[in-house]
């Protein structure tokens, strides 16, 4: 496309350089840059990218987008000058991949936890609808068949606009995406024309990055107050948890049409009736569309509540309640999202992606209702991110286990001791139940610490990670996958020949270490 079509909606400071220039690709990563882009330098947290524009000439850029004057550039490249490159980038975005938001039916779901559950039920949903559906998320771009791995939950604009061209031609009608708190606050999804906008919940957690809860709520109803106010052929709808408290100030900041969704307080979608079984949940539906009754394989309260936002969005789409039924009912669940390991063991064990105390509490609170015998949880904090989460998230887990090992998740910079020195703070002299619990540096020894312990009826929840395959030590990603690592562990205890003896006493009381470093 050429340069100048892509700066025609632009607000420009200064122009050096010709613009009947063809743009092969945008690009804000200076080792990602190949011949004929348009490099947008971005401000970071670590870097600024106006750093970087020399490599990105040398490595193919010919023209550049920046906020500040730069000098040592080579004067046949074009520097467009703008006063805020995080939006132009959203714009150009937008525009060199053809506006494909325009085409495309977009929904977005925030929330702290839920979006990726909410997003696969709805794709699931859809699909099944014969509406083909793309979905952008934690785990990845995919439409149909085709995947692509994402480095961020809700990538950046020029990677996100991208993703729905590729939708578009994989002939999708609908895309889903998870939007989150991060990507509001720096505009990657400024540009996206969405239809529907979709809340989870707002609870504790990235306060590193929003300092406070008032702010992140703030930032999260930016999905809502960006639906627009226009009312054209297609309605937009907001659809809000009646259960969350911040949903009445998200549904004065919209000017959409409000779907409601929840279990306590009233609601246009409310389910009653619910009943949790080891393999599944039953419940009843009301909707404004009728009722009905579901059968559904998911566990958990909290997966009610995604199971009641997929059929809000559903039934705003017009598929009738019985079609939304009979697919939330085949629907299998998300990887590493309360998922079920099983390699022969006498036990249960919980593979669980909580990451923050609301998660964490939910899982436990699902895990320990399932359980005839004792609970068991490993579980730890990252480094680098909020570390007012760390003693809220160990009070949680020794509150609702009978034991729970803290342990390391991506320690990034800091040191591992450090953060389960802040997690302990949360349970030490304070007000907890006496459950017992230790803190054990390596993760592998962790798991395989619980593992011995759990005896036939007991319950094993190994959070934090999911899907994750991988830990950030230090500036280094080293393989771990949770769920090799349990199913290897699971190996050799359910392997008679390599049980280890040691491990035969039932006492956790006795056999567990001291509740210090
Ligand atoms: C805090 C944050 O969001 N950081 C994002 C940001 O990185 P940054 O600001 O640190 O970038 P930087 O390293 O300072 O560099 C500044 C600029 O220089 C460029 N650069 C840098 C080095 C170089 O050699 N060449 C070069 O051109 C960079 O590409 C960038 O454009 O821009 C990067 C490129 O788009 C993102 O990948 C990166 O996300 C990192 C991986 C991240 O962890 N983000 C988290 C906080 C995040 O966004 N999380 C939410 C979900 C959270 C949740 O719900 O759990 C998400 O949507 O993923
Ligand atoms: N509606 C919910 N309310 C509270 N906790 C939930 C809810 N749904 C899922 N969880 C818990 O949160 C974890 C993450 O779920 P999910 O991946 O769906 O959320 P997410 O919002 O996409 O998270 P992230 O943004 O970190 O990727 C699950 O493993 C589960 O423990």
């Amino acid at each position: 496309m050429k340069l100048n079509l892509l700066l025609n909606p632009l607000l420009i400071k200064q122009v050096q350089g010709e613009v009947e220039l063809d743009i092969s690709g945008i690009e804000i990563d200076s080792r990602q840059v190949m011949q004929g882009c348009l490099f947008v330098c971005l401000p970071g947290t670590v870097h600024d990218g106006h750093e970087f524009a020399i490599q990105a000439v040398h490595a193919g850029a010919i023209a550049l987008i920046t906020e500040k004057e730069l000098t040592d550039i080579p004067s046949h490249i074009t520097i467009v000058q703008v006063p805020d490159a995080r939006r132009a980038l959203a714009i150009l975005a937008d525009v060199f991949y053809g506006q494909p938001t325009s085409r495309l039916k977009l929904i977005g779901v925030t929330g702290t936890n839920g979006k990726t559950t909410t997003t696969h039920l709805v794709e699931h949903i859809f699909n099944e609808n014969n509406k083909r559906t793309g979905l952008i998320g934690t785990l990845y771009m995919r439409i149909g068949n085709y995947r692509e791995q994402t480095v961020n939950t809700t990538p950046e604009s020029h990677m996100l606009q991208r993703n729905f061209r590729t939708m578009l031609e994989h002939g999708a009608e609908y895309a889903v995406v998870e939007v989150s708190s991060h990507a509001l606050d720096m505009g990657r999804v400024r540009g996206c024309q969405f239809r529907t906008a979709v809340l989870t919940n707002v609870t504790h957690d990235h306060l590193d990055y929003h300092a406070s809860m008032e702010r992140y709520s703030d930032t999260k109803s930016l999905l809502f107050s960006q639906l627009g106010s226009a009312y054209g052929d297609e309605s937009k709808v907001a659809i809000l948890n009646a259960d969350d408290p911040v949903s009445p100030l998200y549904a004065r900041k919209t000017a959409a049409q409000v779907i409601t969704y929840g279990i306590q307080n009233d609601a246009d979608i409310r389910a009653s009736e619910i009943q949790m079984k080891p393999d599944g949940t039953s419940l009843r539906v009301d909707t404004f569309q009728g009722w009905t009754h579901l059968d559904l394989k998911l566990l958990g309260m909290f997966n009610v509540y995604n199971v009641l936002a997929a059929i809000a969005v559903s039934l705003a789409e017009r598929i009738p309640l019985q079609q939304v039924k009979q697919s939330l009912e085949m629907f299998e669940g998300v990887t590493g999202r309360f998922e079920p390991i099983y390699a022969g063991q006498d036990f249960t064990i919980i593979l669980d992606y909580a990451h923050n105390p609301d998660g964490l509490e939910n899982v436990l609170q699902t895990a320990k209702t399932m359980t005839q015998g004792r609970l068991f949880c490993v579980c730890g904090c990252e480094g680098d991110k909020d570390r007012m989460k760390r003693p809220i998230m160990a009070r949680v887990a020794a509150s609702y286990a009978d034991f729970a090992i803290f342990t390391s998740d991506n320690t990034r910079s800091e040191e591992p001791d450090s953060i389960l020195s802040d997690m302990l703070e949360g349970v030490k002299g304070g007000p907890i139940p006496s459950n017992g619990y230790t803190a054990v540096v390596d993760r592998r020894e962790a798991i395989s610490q619980v593992i011995e312990l759990a005896r036939p009826g007991d319950c094993v929840v190994i959070a934090g990670r999911g899907h994750e395959t991988h830990l950030i030590v230090k500036d280094q990603r080293i393989p771990f996958d949770d769920r090799e690592v349990i199913l290897e562990l699971l190996g050799s205890k359910t392997n008679p020949a390599l049980y280890p003896e040691k491990w035969v006493d039932d006492d956790v009381g006795v056999r567990a270490p001291e509740a210090s470093l």
